[in-house]
């Protein structure tokens, strides 16, 4: 007779746990007394109580170890949104992601989180407090997004009360926060090449950028709050700063933070989405010959001069969710965690 252990209800595995994201909820898990395994394909970091399995979330065999004796399951990997590869995101967002709820099942976990993305339903125009009942884009901005929807589609619906199976899935916009190795970095970046002068639009569009301790957050309730009697079983939550902020002022918070000079002059923002566009047509078109990526993608030029900024009033009700840090200490925090890119370091 095989006597199978019951996975404790304190044991956990993030998948994508070396990541910024991952890796700020793998310490807060481990903080709250979690066991926490991470699964991903490389390891950034070390940490007491924190065992590293290192493999392709695409690879079940890989991922079994990782699952062994774990309850609940975090899956926050995903390529980078810039990577521009048809091919990998759909691999692993969503063939991965088929495959991580079959290796729950055999390895007996009952709780899955996913790490979504309020983008879902953002097609590039303007949304002004949007709930979770939007639909999901029909014409998704680029392919992160197309292949996050189907993840999230994936997830939601694996939802089994009777077979002991809880999912949900959280939807951060705009995550940021030390280590974060996108948003800040890309800014500086873009700034110490002189291209940050110009804000597009009128630069009166509210946006939500999140702190990464507060999306951490939205996790571990959602986690904590997933019973077969919960609301939130096979529901999508907006976890958010909720204080909408000017996407140009938030852009400005940080670079006078770090030294830099605020972009000034207004350009027109069809006229820069058109450009944009243009050159992503043209680096398609001469993709064998010219290795060039854009700094203006059509992506990020529709995400800095359109309205989007979401409700995280059901994940207040459904889950007791107050953001735990306000934006103006995020961004104090976020810039002084950056000291190797103040202007002039
Ligand atoms: N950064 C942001 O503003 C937002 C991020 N999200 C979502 O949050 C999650 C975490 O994002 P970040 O921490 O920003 O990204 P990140 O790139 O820092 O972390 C992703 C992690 O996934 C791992 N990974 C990628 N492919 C893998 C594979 N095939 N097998 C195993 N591990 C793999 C990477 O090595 C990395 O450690 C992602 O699902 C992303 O879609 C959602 C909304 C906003
Ligand atoms: C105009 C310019 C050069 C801005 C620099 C900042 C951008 C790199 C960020 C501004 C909004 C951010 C954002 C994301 C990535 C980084 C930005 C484009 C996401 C696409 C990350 C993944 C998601 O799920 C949604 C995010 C929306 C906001």
């Amino acid at each position: 007779m095989t006597t199978r252990v019951r996975p404790s209800s304190k044991r956990c595995a993030v998948i994508g746990g070396s990541g910024f994201l991952g890796r700020h909820l793998v310490e807060k898990l481990a903080d709250k007394g979690y066991t926490v395994s991470v699964f991903d394909i490389r390891q950034s970091y070390e940490l007491p109580g924190v065992t590293f399995y290192l493999g392709d979330l695409c690879d079940k065999q890989a991922l079994l170890p990782a699952l062994r004796d774990v309850s609940l399951v975090f899956h926050c990997a995903s390529p980078a949104p810039g990577a521009d590869d048809r091919a990998l995101f759909e691999r692993v967002n969503i063939s991965g992601t088929r495959t991580v709820i079959q290796a729950c099942h055999e390895a007996g976990v009952q709780k899955l989180v996913l790490t979504s993305s309020a983008s879902v339903v953002f097609e590039g125009t303007d949304i002004k407090n949007g709930k979770e009942d939007l639909p999901y884009a029909k014409k998704p901005i680029d392919f992160y997004t197309l292949t996050k929807i189907q993840q999230e589609k994936l997830v939601l619906e694996a939802c089994d009360k009777e077979n002991g199976f809880l999912t949900v899935a959280i939807r951060p916009h705009g995550i940021f926060g030390p280590r974060d190795p996108q948003l800040v970095p890309i800014l500086v970046d873009t700034a110490r090449r002189g291209k940050m002068k110009f804000i597009i639009g009128n630069g009166s569009n509210l946006v939500d950028f999140t702190y990464v301790e507060n999306v951490v957050h939205g996790h571990v309730l959602a986690a904590e709050r997933l019973r077969p009697e919960s609301p939130i079983c096979g529901q999508a939550y907006h976890i958010t700063n909720d204080e909408p902020v000017f996407f140009w002022d938030f852009m400005s918070q940080i670079l006078v933070g770090l030294g830099y000079n605020a972009p000034r002059y207004h350009l027109p923002y069809w006229l820069v989405y058109g450009i944009a566009l243009l050159l992503w047509v043209l680096t398609v078109l001469l993709r064998p010959l010219v290795s060039w990526k854009p700094t203006f993608t059509p992506m990020r030029v529709a995400l800095a001069g359109t309205h989007h900024y979401y409700s995280c009033a059901r994940a207040k009700q459904d889950m007791g969710y107050q953001p735990v840090v306000s934006l103006k200490d995020a961004i104090m925090l976020t810039v002084e965690s950056y000291p190797h890119l103040r202007q002039g370091a």
